[in-house]
């Protein structure tokens, strides 16, 4: 198995965790003796898991990052033990930000065209998940600390960080606030949030409430999100002796984001299966992929034109019972020194308005825009 070298921790960026996660449940940060477990892909991630697990001090926990592609290898550390001490936030995570997309709105529409085409062509086919980034050059290094911090003041979010591999002087670390629970175990309860369907929200009342109830309404928004249920019913039904959807599809919010949700509830088979495992047969969904998996995969390397890396992957963790959560990589950016990647998509399925999609591309990246110290609508102003 091939090797890539871990960043020195000491070397990324002074006081970093390998791994921070922070959601209504607690809060939890990589301490104590810390190193990485062999990297994969995530056929290997039973075996590396198997043996990570063995030697876990009760206390301990095994947290990361798997990737989009699930051949690339994943990035997991071990911590001896587990500190629930969050940053503090102080001044601004970036200064003189610069921002630049990648690509422009108006090529992203044209490639949610292309696809829109293929869809109609392709009767297989029934959704792909476009995406596109944003680099944001600050004159000063970021804080992934401030970042974070601020992050995590969306009580709807589960706030991330994991350090990354192949850093270099500056580190390099995955760094987000994501409200779409993968999968999480406790026992023999398994749980999942699977969001799709998407609203920018307003300051204004009257049309946040507007936006919330069109999105409710809108066949094509509960076709796409219907897909991603599906997809996570069929993984979990073989693996379960009672699932359903008690709630049924609400609509649920972020500080910035209207989305259908469904959530998720059943009881494993077997208790013992380790929750990264669980995260690993769910990735990646029709949330951030599309259906069927392989074509929409092919499909977005065609028309996406960039990697995904640690986007649209999942991140969180796992004690030494196997128990933990695992959420959806949006809503994030891979920070490395003065430079911010963020990320954001969007589901397109027979029906999407290329234009629309673009728009709702530029308000992902809001909360992340916020965070940095940077006005969410500042992308939209560059774009217009
Ligand atoms: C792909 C992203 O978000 C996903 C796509 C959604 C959609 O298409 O409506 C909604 C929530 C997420 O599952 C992202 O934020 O980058």
């Amino acid at each position: 198995m091939t090797q890539t070298p871990f960043p020195s921790l000491s070397q990324s960026a002074g006081t970093l965790p390998a791994f921070a996660f922070r959601n209504g449940t607690g809060t939890r940060v990589a301490a104590g003796p810390v190193d990485p477990l062999a990297r994969g892909g995530v056929d290997t991630l039973d075996a590396r898991l198997s043996s990570a697990l063995s030697g876990l001090a009760a206390d301990g926990l095994i947290g990361g990052a798997l990737p989009f592609d699930r051949g690339a290898e994943d990035c997991l550390w071990r911590a001896g033990r587990m500190d629930s001490s969050w940053p503090v936030a102080f001044g601004a995570p970036a200064t003189s930000a610069r921002l630049e997309p990648q690509p422009s709105a108006a090529t992203y529409a044209g490639a949610v065209a292309r696809a829109l085409e293929r869809l109609e062509a392709d009767g297989r086919l029934s959704k792909v998940v476009l995406a596109r980034s944003l680099q944001v050059h600050s004159a000063t290094p970021i804080s992934a600390n401030a970042l974070l911090a601020r992050l995590a003041g969306d009580p709807a979010v589960m706030a991330f960080l994991v350090a990354l591999p192949e850093g270099g002087e500056t580190g390099r670390q995955l760094v987000g606030a994501s409200p779409e629970l993968l999968v999480a175990k406790e026992g023999v309860e398994v749980s999942s949030h699977p969001l799709a369907g998407s609203a920018a929200r307003s300051e204004d009342p009257a049309r946040d409430r507007a936006a919330a109830e069109a999105l409710a309404g809108s066949a094509k928004d509960r076709r796409e999100h219907a897909l991603v249920v599906e997809a996570i019913l069929d993984t979990l039904s073989p693996l379960c002796d009672r699932l359903g959807t008690p709630e049924g599809t609400q609509v649920t919010s972020t500080g910035s984001m209207w989305h259908l949700g469904t959530r998720v509830a059943g009881r494993l088979r077997d208790p013992e299966t380790p929750v990264p495992l669980l995260a690993a047969a769910l990735h990646p969904t029709p949330a951030v992929c599309g259906a069927p998996r392989d074509a929409a995969a092919a499909l977005i390397r065609e028309l996406e034109g960039f990697e995904r890396g640690f986007y649209a992957g999942a991140t969180g963790w796992c004690d030494a019972r196997g128990d933990g959560a695992w959420y959806v990589s949006i809503r994030c950016a891979e920070l490395r020194g003065h430079a911010a990647r963020l990320f954001a998509g969007a589901g397109i399925v027979p029906g999407s308005v290329p234009e629309q999609e673009a728009a709702e591309t530029g308000a992902k990246f809001g909360a992340m825009l916020r965070a940095l110290d940077l006005p969410a609508d500042a992308l939209f102003e560059l774009e217009d």
